[in-house]
């Protein structure tokens, strides 16, 4: 990571270097270039500066009581947390507000500054004295001017301008004149104006927060007598009580009722473009919702039921949502397993308006609905569910203003294609209603050009995203930030794994020696033949074989992940597990899963990365993944949290086992690095092993160089066509299972099909020796 560079919020490629796939469609936000004032104050020949360069930051001085005191605040923006200071949770909760987690093992924790960090910040009711005056008391140093700077510029101008849909309109409101003349003079946003706006008009505002920016004048105590070196120093734990534990009940409320506020409509199809304009502009939207003050949405009538009791941290991240007795638009990340659907159905019955929930397919919203009615009073006939296979009546007549529950897929809201008549009801009603409360469940893996659909069809006042992963492959982590609103909350995994909230997971990287002849058919193979001779490379065979007996005499439930379905099938059948992928039929997958769940005799499935999404695995605590797709970090995490619900009656230390098989030399091990990025960032760490000392004495198969040869020709008898095997996954949902694609008549005929090419004969020529007579 090169840390030397100026902040800048670039939105074309995510960490893993991909593009968008809308790039297009949304075109990257200009912001002002963020600078951290980095002085070179320090000695350019001495020893430090030569190993650490521009971040030799030796020359701030520390404070007296300094080892009291947990963060080294970095004049580049990076901030450490010492975790086992006594003013961690302290800092840690604070952190968590202001910056973005980057890395947070078990000792020192790594946070970074950045423009957005700072206005999920605003948004949540900090300001600007209270973020510098506490990061003062909070860090060991005395804050760089740098750091003041940046969080003053980044600071400032937020949370003074907000985006409230009234009566299905939407209005830009702000209680500044001077900034409602700059947005009303930018070209972007006059093209969105509704034509019968002709200039701001004054309201009183009723939904106003207070000035966030009143002074607070503080003073910083650096006096070592003041507290005992390793005591939580006074000056913190007093200040963290104004900045964090204050529930932001307004206390100027009143005060501000009659304020006059200026305020304009937009045009709905333009809300994005003006969202983002106004990020340029440096007055990012804030999306409040005063739904206590709403009279014009009639309210649902749910509440939770007096046996639902929420953990401490799904409450704190409700109330960061909540804090100022208004709905906060935002995304609230917690690990799999953790509860958020909890957290949603949490939010719908503190907002308590009409609510539409989003999932990802069939099953999540079957989920959906079984946990509304587990955790809050809603009556059946108050919910309403659209998927494919589950179509509720479309409330019409008197119900149709009644407010609901309603819960669809993504895919068949965004959905473009001609619906049948039922399906085209159920839009109308979605697209006609003013929703209090959007939920937005998995948010991070609906592709981009999907999510923005969902939006302009919908109208509501608030959304909540959830998301365990807040990592995707292109823009949309960055654009969430205005389409939804800022991260809210983002949980500590180990800290919720310390406290029993989820399992105990002891992750691990087996590295599989290739045999000889393996490695020689490798070096020479092209890169899909490559990826299979990797994952049927007969010692990671005898490693999952090993493995999965070794957990089955442990009484253990055994989940296997296989990308490539060629290897899947091959596995399934030399283990005689049973499989399924995308081309299991319902019944048969149905059966298997069951099987899985309540047989005692079936403790071991393998199955493809269909699995991945498309439905709800069955609770196990082991995983191993022999083949996987590419570098995907998301993957990764999103397959640890098939064991990461809390296991109960587990005495052990580690409760939950997931197995990564990696072939030595080969490309998986590179892989295997890009995919561990996310959760080695979370804290966990993968135990490498290298060789496994029983496995000696097991009996397993392929144990002699006879049937490894017998396999290895057997594999390089597969033709090129059929190793584009990779599993396509299937949506539950009917919007996505017709695959429209441009065509021709030579397409239609099947001339196209590769199978009608005869292979040429310069291709075998460049072919080993040996392949060549096994293909003839
Ligand atoms: N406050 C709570 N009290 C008791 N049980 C809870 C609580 N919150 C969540 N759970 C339980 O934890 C389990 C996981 O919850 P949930 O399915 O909502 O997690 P999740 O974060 O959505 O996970 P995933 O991402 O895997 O879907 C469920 O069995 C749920 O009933």
């Amino acid at each position: 990571m090169d840390r030397s560079t100026p902040m800048e919020v670039d939105t074309t490629q995510d960490g893993d270097g991909n593009q968008s796939d809308n790039s297009a469609l949304t075109p990257k936000i200009k912001t002002k270039k963020y600078e951290f004032i980095v002085d070179p104050l320090a000695d350019p020949n001495s020893v430090m500066s030569k190993m650490f360069g521009k971040r030799n930051f030796t020359y701030l001085k520390l404070k007296p009581d300094n080892r009291a005191r947990p963060l080294w605040v970095a004049p580049d923006g990076y901030i450490y947390l010492e975790a086992h200071s006594p003013a961690y949770p302290h800092a840690r909760d604070f952190l968590i507000a202001i910056a973005e987690p980057m890395c947070r093992p078990e000792f020192i924790h790594e946070y970074k500054l950045t423009p957005y960090s700072l206005y999920a910040a605003v948004s949540i009711g900090l300001v600007t004295e209270d973020i510098l005056e506490y990061l003062e008391r909070l860090s060991k140093t005395p804050l760089h001017h740098g750091i003041k700077q940046f969080i003053e510029t980044c600071t400032r101008s937020y949370g003074k301008v907000k985006l409230v849909l009234k009566h299905n309109r939407y209005f830009i409101e702000s209680r500044h004149s001077d900034v409602i003349q700059k947005l009303l003079n930018d070209k972007v946003i006059q093209e969105a104006l509704i034509d019968s706006n002709t200039g701001a008009e004054a309201q009183t505002d009723k939904t106003a927060a207070p000035d966030q920016h009143a002074h607070v004048p503080q003073t910083v105590t650096t006096d070592p007598s003041v507290a005992e070196p390793l005591d939580v120093p006074q000056d913190v734990a007093d200040y963290y009580n104004r900045v964090i534990d204050n529930d932001g009940e307004d206390e100027d409320a009143d005060a501000i009722r009659n304020l006059r506020i200026l305020c304009f409509e937009i045009k709905p199809q333009h809300l994005e473009h003006v969202q983002r304009r106004c990020i340029e502009l440096e007055y990012p939207l804030l999306a409040e919702y005063d739904f206590r003050n709403d009279t014009n949405n009639p309210n649902l009538g749910i509440d939770l039921k007096p046996t639902t009791s929420l953990r401490p941290y799904q409450e704190k991240s409700l109330r960061k949502m909540f804090g100022n007795s208004r709905a906060r638009s935002g995304i609230i990340v917690l690990p799999c397993g953790a509860g958020k659907t909890l957290v949603g159905v949490t939010a719908a019955t503190t907002i308590n308006k009409r609510i539409l929930c989003l999932a990802t397919s069939n099953v999540s919203v079957e989920q959906w609905r079984s946990q509304f009615r587990l955790w809050s009073t809603v009556q059946d006939h108050q919910i309403v569910r659209f998927t494919r296979e589950t179509r509720d009546q479309v409330p019409s007549g008197a119900a149709f203003h009644k407010p609901a529950v309603c819960i669809s897929t993504y895919s068949m809201v965004a959905y473009t294609g001609k619906r049948t008549y039922v399906a085209e009801e159920a839009m109308k009603y979605i697209s006609s209603q003013e929703w209090g409360l959007l939920l937005l469940d998995e948010v991070h893996t609906i592709p981009a050009k999907m999510f923005r659909r969902v939006l302009h069809m919908v109208r509501a006042h608030c959304k909540l995203g959830l998301t365990a992963t807040l990592v995707r492959e292109d823009e949309l982590i960055t654009d969430l930030n205005f389409l939804i609103g800022p991260k809210l909350y983002e949980a500590n995994w180990m800290e919720l794994q310390k406290d029993g909230h989820i399992a105990k997971v002891q992750c691990a990287e087996v590295w599989c020696q290739m045999t000889g002849e393996f490695t020689q058919f490798y070096l020479t193979a092209d890169i899909k033949r490559k990826l299979l001779l990797a994952v049927m490379n007969p010692n990671k065979i005898r490693v999952c074989q090993f493995l999965v007996e070794y957990h089955q005499n442990r009484g253990d439930k055994i989940i296997i992940f296989s990308d490539n379905v060629y290897a899947l099938k091959q596995y399934a059948m030399q283990l005689r597990i049973p499989f399924l992928y995308g081309e299991t039929s319902q019944t048969e997958r149905m059966s298997i899963l069951q099987n899985f769940q309540y047989n005692p005799k079936v403790n071991t499935i393998l199955v493809s990365k269909v699995a991945d999404t498309s439905f709800d695995l069955p609770e196990a605590n082991v995983l191993i993944q022999v083949s996987s797709h590419g570098g995907s970090r998301r993957q990764e995490a999103q397959r640890l949290g098939r064991i990461l619900r809390a296991k109960k009656n587990s005495t052990d230390d580690f409760n939950a086992y997931f197995y990564s098989l990696v072939s030595c030399d080969t490309v998986e091990m590179t892989y295997s690095r890009k995919r561990q990025r996310f959760l080695i960032n979370q804290g966990y760490a993968y135990k490498i092993v290298s060789h496994i000392p029983e496995m000696d004495k097991a009996k397993l198969i392929f144990p002699d160089k006879a049937s490894q040869s017998t396999l290895l020709r057997s594999l390089l008898q597969i033709h090129d066509d059929e190793l584009d095997n990779d599993d396509d996954v299937k949506d539950d949902d009917d919007c996505t299972k017709v695959n429209r694609k441009d065509g021709n008549l030579g397409a239609l005929t099947g001339s196209s099909q590769s199978t009608y090419t005869a292979p040429t004969r310069r291709n075998d020529e460049n072919r080993h020796a040996l392949f060549r007579k096994f293909r003839s």
